[in-house]
């Protein structure tokens, strides 16, 4: 529920916000901490539908490292990460595949129905959406960049008033699988779809100067000063990756990119339907 405080901030200030994003594609990723909790799960859920239902076009790209770590663990097959990505050999990968693809994808998309949604869930493969080609480095095994989109398969959902609902799972041009790191995924599908917003969902509340403290949040910021806080190396581990995702959309035509926390209740509203936002916001 939001706090009586923010229910009428978003009320007196959503409107304007509603009548100009209508009609527009908003991309958000979905994963990692804030889908560990089932309330705040649920609370995400509700947020997308409303904003569907309002006129947005709204396609999530999923992650669920969690899950992903989950199910290894129970098959006893160990896992690591290099800079980030989860080192994918063959049985990693299909772990992974069944596990974004069988298993988050679809509770996501039946969650989303029975919120009041029509999702449908489609992986990299499906219509060609993405076609993976290998990250580099032969250690990391089966980890993909995004090679190609034909984003046509979304846009034919979106204008029949369905969620696309996408895991970053797809083929290279032999048919082999790749592990695509959702916020790589979900850079590359919003840049291909000309999005007028790209959102990541996070653990923090968006860009802080300092890792530590939340009170240092920095609300806007240019591609300028995103590359230079990385520089200063201000922006540190798991964060380069995502600023780096969001300078690549904006730089391929996306309006603006939002990095936000997927734990505080309605975040995803706040965000986009109030004048102050809850986390960073960056724009070209
Ligand atoms: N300047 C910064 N602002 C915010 N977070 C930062 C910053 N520098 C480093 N980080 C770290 O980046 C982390 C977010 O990345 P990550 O853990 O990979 O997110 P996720 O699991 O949601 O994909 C934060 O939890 C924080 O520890
Ligand atoms: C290559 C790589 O690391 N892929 C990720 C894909 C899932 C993901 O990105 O999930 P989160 O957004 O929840 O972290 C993985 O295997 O965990």
């Amino acid at each position: 529920m939001l706090s009586d405080n923010d229910r009428v901030k978003v009320l007196s200030e959503a409107l304007p916000y509603i009548q100009s994003f209508a009609g527009k594609t908003i991309v958000v990723k979905y994963g990692g901490a804030a889908m560990k909790d089932e309330s705040l799960k649920a609370g995400v859920i509700r947020d997308i539908v409303f904003m569907a239902s309002v006129g947005l076009k709204i396609v999530v790209v999923h992650g669920g490292g969690p899950e992903i770590n989950h199910w290894l663990n129970r098959l006893g097959i160990e896992t690591q990460f290099k800079n980030g990505l989860r080192v994918t050999d063959a049985a990693t990968m299909d772990v992974v595949e069944m596990v974004l693809v069988g298993r988050v994808n679809k509770e996501l998309v039946s969650l989303i129905n029975q919120a009041g949604g029509a999702a449908v869930g489609i992986c990299g493969k499906d219509g060609n959406l993405v076609t993976a080609r290998p990250q580099g480095e032969a250690e990391i095994g089966f980890v993909g960049e995004v090679n190609a989109v034909n984003a046509d398969v979304i846009s034919t959902l979106l204008d029949g008033g369905y969620i696309p609902i996408v895991s970053s799972v797809a083929d290279d041009e032999e048919g082999q699988p790749y592990n695509i790191n959702a916020d790589t995924a979900a850079g590359e599908i919003a840049a291909s779809l000309d999005a007028e917003k790209l959102i990541l969902l996070t653990d923090t509340a968006g860009i802080l100067r300092d890792a530590k403290d939340s009170s240092t949040l920095i609300p806007q910021l240019s591609i300028g000063e995103a590359r230079s806080l990385i520089e200063q190396q201000i922006v540190a581990g798991g964060m380069i990756p995502k600023v780096l995702c969001c300078v690549r959309s904006l730089a391929q035509g996306v309006n603006a990119a939002h990095i936000i926390d997927g734990q505080v209740p309605h975040a995803l509203l706040l965000e986009i339907f109030t004048d102050a936002g809850v986390g960073s916001m960056l724009t070209a």
